[in-house]
């Protein structure tokens, strides 16, 4: 299966340079109204003062447009010692200060090497801002679908792939046990999961669609990540993350893009999960795989049962579905080693 392009928008933007005389923030940053001190506004950091960086140093940064998703603008925000953090500015919000101060808090407290740290959050009438740590290496979505077909191509190998999953779900697993055992996520997807300096996955954006309006039920089908029972996204649950990781799975393993198309075989419009489902079905099992790893020699039996792994986490009953915990361990039996 070909994919010829990246199939995002790519936006790039700088934030104003703030006039160091002055002492606020610049409006285009800030909120629209002025209202810079509004009561408790202020940016609340994970692990006490150990921060290298405060809301003045992030206002004043250069910033870059990551993109712009379903929650907000992402920023690639530059500190003047070259570090970087991304921020997300959160459009649509639905709950109050108490409750996003809760559901960050609840974020801040999940710490493990396959989550995105979330370093800190800033709460006012007109801005919700979420800072992460920045990953030099892009998102899964860019290293799998990125310069497909051209001579820029880096191939995934299906070792990178087989640690890329290994860590994801190890992060999820860890998602899944926060809040006594209730966190979700809601919202896996190839471009929220980002490659740690070991080349193992780590899961970003964690925990926000609970507490953002609710995406379009057109939006979730077509995406192809959303299990088919989520009619409203703020009501994920732990079974349709494990849906979509299943999903992210598969497309590891075929190098397609999971959103709705024109199946290359049939013709008919289907996303990648009902795809796959179709073409094991047949017996044409060895079809799916991505021409970038299914020439690698003696991995065949892995990618096999990745594929069952995958299957089974994109069960359409819910209660088939695998537990995450249960999923880490089938993925790393693929592989003792891993
Ligand atoms: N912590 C991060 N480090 C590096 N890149 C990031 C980080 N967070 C997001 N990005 C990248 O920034 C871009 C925009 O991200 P954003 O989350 O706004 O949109 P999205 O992932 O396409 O959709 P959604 O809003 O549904 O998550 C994506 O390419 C994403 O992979």
């Amino acid at each position: 299966m070909m994919i010829t392009c990246f199939g995002k928008a790519r936006i790039s933007g700088k934030f104003r340079k703030r006039d160091s005389s002055s002492s606020s923030p610049p409006r285009n940053w800030t909120s629209k109204d002025d209202n810079t001190e509004e009561e408790g506004s202020k940016i609340i950091f994970f692990g006490g003062k150990n921060h290298s960086f405060d809301l003045d140093d992030l206002l004043s940064s250069s910033a870059q447009v990551l993109g712009k998703g379903a929650f907000g603008t992402t920023y690639k925000v530059t500190m003047d010692d070259m570090s970087a953090v991304v921020v997300k500015r959160l459009k649509e919000v639905v709950v109050g200060r108490r409750e996003f101060e809760q559901q960050m808090e609840m974020i801040g407290m999940i710490r493990h090497e396959n989550v995105a740290e979330l370093k800190a959050y800033y709460f006012s009438k007109d801005d919700k801002l979420a800072v992460y740590s920045y990953y030099t290496q892009g998102s899964l979505f860019q290293m799998l679908h990125g310069n497909r077909g051209t001579y820029d191509r880096v191939p995934l190998s299906w070792d990178a792939r087989l640690r890329i999953a290994t860590g994801a779900a190890r992060g999820l697993a860890k998602i899944h046990e926060g809040n006594n055992g209730r966190f979700i996520h809601g919202n896996i997807k190839s471009s929220n999961i980002f490659l740690d300096s070991q080349g193992h996955g780590c899961i970003g954006d964690i925990g926000l669609t609970t507490i953002m309006r609710s995406l379009p039920q057109r939006t979730c089908l077509s995406s192809g990540y959303h299990a088919p029972e989520i009619t409203d996204t703020r009501r994920s649950t732990q079974s349709s993350d494990v849906y979509s990781f299943g999903v992210v799975l598969l497309e590891l393993l075929t190098g397609a893009s999971p959103a709705i198309t024109e199946a290359e075989h049939s013709g008919e419009n289907m996303d990648l999960a009902s795809w796959i489902r179709n073409v094991v079905a047949k017996d044409w099992t060895g079809e799916v795989f991505d021409m970038e790893i299914v020439s690698e020699s003696g991995v065949e039996d892995e990618m096999v049962e990745m594929l069952q792994i995958g299957l089974a986490c994109v069960g359409v009953k819910q209660q088939e579905r695998p537990h995450i915990a249960q999923v880490v361990k089938l993925i790393q039996d693929i592989r003792s080693t891993e």
